[in-house]
């Protein structure tokens, strides 16, 4: 990629986009251009099409996307297929139309089978049937990447699609129902540390920073009580506990967010569709999975966290929350015989995410 020519980054202000504008900026790229949600919707195919007609860019970075959680995977299923589905199938066509050099697609590792065998490798893709709570945003993401392929092969565009494993870092969505497990458990063991201390001032500043479902702004105590009480941080008899949903059990992968732009850069610096095959017949399975090829349990990651904040009350587990997949261990060799490892270990990544949510 030249320094000056155009990159557009979609989604730039989200979690990944953010920390792929920081890395393209810090290497010296000079042309990045962004659009927000509100200016420009990529669902909708009239005004993407107009988008690229308009700016033409060279590089595209797919990094928008409707994401969340387990729960809101679950929860908003019609969203997550059709507002996935639009958005790339809008941008990779255009992509394609408008003879973009190169794209990546930001996939995710729950388009693996929910029995997958581990550590997951690429081809074992479409092997057996996927998690539920998932099933429709996988299904989208599938699509994407055999989008992406099909088009390289029939076209001979230079698409390449990457599966990231569960990711964390700065701008991650903290909602409490809506977000992913770490920043989660982030803000719900923050909140009950201070709880545990009594500490009204530091539960009032973080309800106020980041609005969250039933806070009117009745900064009583009673009232933060029972929204505290919503989300499972509650105290009795002076202990206070912080609910963890499902058993604990299920094990995750966790990648630091600047580490992922660092591959998808590296990627878009360094690597063509033609290095993620070797087959000549039968072309499929070009995805690369992005991750550290390490995992640890949610209660293991719920004891780091709790370390990290100096948190000493106690977890209560919900069983009537889901667990999801039980284990999705990325196999990275793919990724690491391209020329790429990650840095930030979760401890190291842990604590950085926490600065970053007291001093964002
Ligand atoms: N977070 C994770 O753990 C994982 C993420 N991924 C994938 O990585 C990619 C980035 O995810 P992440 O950064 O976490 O997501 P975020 O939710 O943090 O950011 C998503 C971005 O997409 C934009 N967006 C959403 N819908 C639209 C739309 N209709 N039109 C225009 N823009 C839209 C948002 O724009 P705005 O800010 O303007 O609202 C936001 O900037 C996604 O493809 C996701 O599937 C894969 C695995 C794990
Ligand atoms: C990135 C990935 O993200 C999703 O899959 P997921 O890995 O299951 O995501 P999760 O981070 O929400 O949960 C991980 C585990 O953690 C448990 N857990 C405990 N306590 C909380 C908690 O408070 N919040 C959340 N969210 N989870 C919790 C939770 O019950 C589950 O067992 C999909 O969107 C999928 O499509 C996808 O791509």
């Amino acid at each position: 990629m030249g320094k000056d020519e155009i990159i557009y980054v979609a989604g730039h202000r989200g979690l990944v986009g953010s920390a792929i504008i920081k890395n393209l900026t810090n290497k010296g790229y000079q042309n990045l251009i962004t659009r927000t949600h509100s200016e420009l919707d990529l669902t909708d195919a009239v005004a993407v099409a107009e988008f690229f007609a308009s700016e033409k860019p060279a590089y595209v970075i797919l990094a928008a996307a409707k994401v969340g959680g387990i729960i809101a995977n679950n929860t908003y299923r019609g969203e997550f297929i059709y507002e996935n589905l639009m958005i790339q199938n809008n941008v990779i066509h255009q992509s394609h139309i408008h003879k973009v050099k190169k794209l990546l697609f930001l996939g995710s590792t729950c388009i693996y089978p929910k029995n997958c065998p581990q550590p997951m490798k690429e081809e074992y893709l479409l092997m057996d049937v996927l998690e539920y709570t998932n099933e429709p945003y996988a299904i989208a993401k599938i699509a994407g990447i055999k989008l992406c392929e099909s088009y390289n092969l029939q076209y001979g565009t230079n698409f390449i699609s990457v599966m990231p494993t569960n990711l964390y870092g700065p701008n991650d969505n903290f909602d409490l129902e809506k977000s992913h497990v770490l920043p989660a458990l982030i803000r719900k063991i923050h909140l009950g540390k201070a709880l545990e201390e009594n500490d009204w001032n530091t539960i009032k500043k973080d309800l106020n920073n980041l609005p969250i479902e039933g806070h009117s702004g009745d900064n009583s105590q009673d009232s933060i009580l029972k929204i505290l009480n919503k989300y499972g941080i509650t105290k009795s008899n002076n202990e206070v506990f912080v609910e963890i949903w499902g058993s604990g059990k299920p094990m995750r992968e966790f990648l630091w967010s600047e580490d992922m732009a660092d591959a998808c850069v590296f990627i878009m610096e360094n690597r063509d569709f033609k290095d993620t095959y070797q087959s000549k017949t039968e072309i499929r399975n070009t995805h690369i999975n992005i991750g550290t090829g390490l995992d640890i349990s949610i209660a293991e990651l719920a004891n780091l966290i709790k370390k990290t904040i100096g948190y000493k009350g106690a977890f209560k587990f919900n069983s009537q929350k889901p667990d999801g997949t039980l284990k999705k261990l990325t196999d990275v060799s793919k990724l690491n015989n391209l020329g790429w490892k990650h840095q930030v270990s979760l401890k190291e990544g842990i604590k950085k995410q926490y600065d970053w949510y007291l001093e964002p």
